[in-house]
């Protein structure tokens, strides 16, 4: 079961609590996604697990180890993360930026190894960026950069896979391909995912964020009612399940809007 666990993490910024007590458990392998309302404390959530912040209370455990007795180097070595600030604003190639998945594993200067290009030309075939390799990532197109960084993370070879919002820009094939990806790589997995219908079919276990408060988790088929997700994001939507695999999948029209004490919302 070792994974990722969060031990009621608490983050406070400026006296404010972004996310409190959270208590989630992202088991070895196992794929969760966070969904939630905007500002709802999902992504502060991802940047303490690839430390970009500390939390305020409480703790992110990886194998049952505190994150924050690790070195920086040895968690960045274990935990890859595609952030909502990475930015590939640098002349670089795509070779190039996928090879930085490597620097952790790399002392000093010390170049790529045969091993090392081998598992950043597999990243780039599996992300279908090889044919780009030598173009500049400014050149890209958002979808491409967006496949370039995944392929980065995963040239990295960690244990742990952070993703905010990984599908963004893609289209409709690579959004899919991805998700098999991530479904098929056995990987333990923390994703962030806007589209409730892809999160209940790329993730093993959801859990519900709002107000920076976990609100549900479980599995897909369990979280995502019509009553949680009128409660939660305001919407009225109707549960279908999927004639093959019986995933859940939401439907919405725009006069199932919830209507505000001024009438519906425009
Ligand atoms: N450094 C900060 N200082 C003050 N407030 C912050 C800071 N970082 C985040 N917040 C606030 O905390 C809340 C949660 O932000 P967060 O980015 O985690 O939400 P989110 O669920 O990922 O949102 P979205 O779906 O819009 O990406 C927001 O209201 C945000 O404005």
């Amino acid at each position: 079961m070792p994974g990722l666990r969060f031990d009621d993490l608490s983050v406070t910024v400026d006296h404010h609590t972004i996310v409190r007590e959270l208590r989630l458990d992202v088991p070895d392998g196992a794929v969760v996604g966070l969904v939630g309302p905007n500002g709802s404390g999902k992504s502060t959530v991802l940047r303490c697990v690839y430390r970009a912040l500390a939390p305020s209370g409480g703790a992110v455990l990886l194998d049952s180890s505190d994150l924050a007795t690790m070195s920086l180097r040895d968690s960045a070595r274990r935990i890859a993360a595609l952030t909502q600030e990475n930015s590939v604003d640098l002349d670089f190639t795509v070779a190039e930026v996928v090879a930085l998945g490597r620097t952790p594993h790399l002392a000093g200067n010390q170049p790529l190894g045969p091993r090392d290009r081998a598992l950043c030309d597999e990243a780039m075939a599996r992300l279908d960026v090889l044919h780009l390799a030598e173009r500049s990532v400014l050149s890209l197109s958002g979808g491409e950069r967006q496949r370039v960084l995944i392929a980065r993370a995963l040239a990295q070879e960690p244990e742990v896979l952070v993703l905010d919002e990984p599908t963004n820009h893609l289209d409709l094939r690579h959004q899919v391909e991805l998700l098999s990806l991530l479904r098929g790589a056995g990987r333990t997995a923390l994703v962030v995912v806007h589209d409730l219908n892809l999160a209940a079919i790329a993730c093993d276990r959801l859990g519900v964020l709002s107000g920076g408060a976990l609100v549900a988790s479980g599995p897909p088929a369990h979280v995502l009612t019509p009553e949680l997700v009128r409660a939660v994001f305001g919407v009225a939507m109707t549960v279908v399940h999927h004639p093959e695999t019986g995933v859940p999948q939401l439907l919405h029209s725009l006069s199932t809007m919830e209507e505000s004490p001024d009438g519906p919302r425009s």
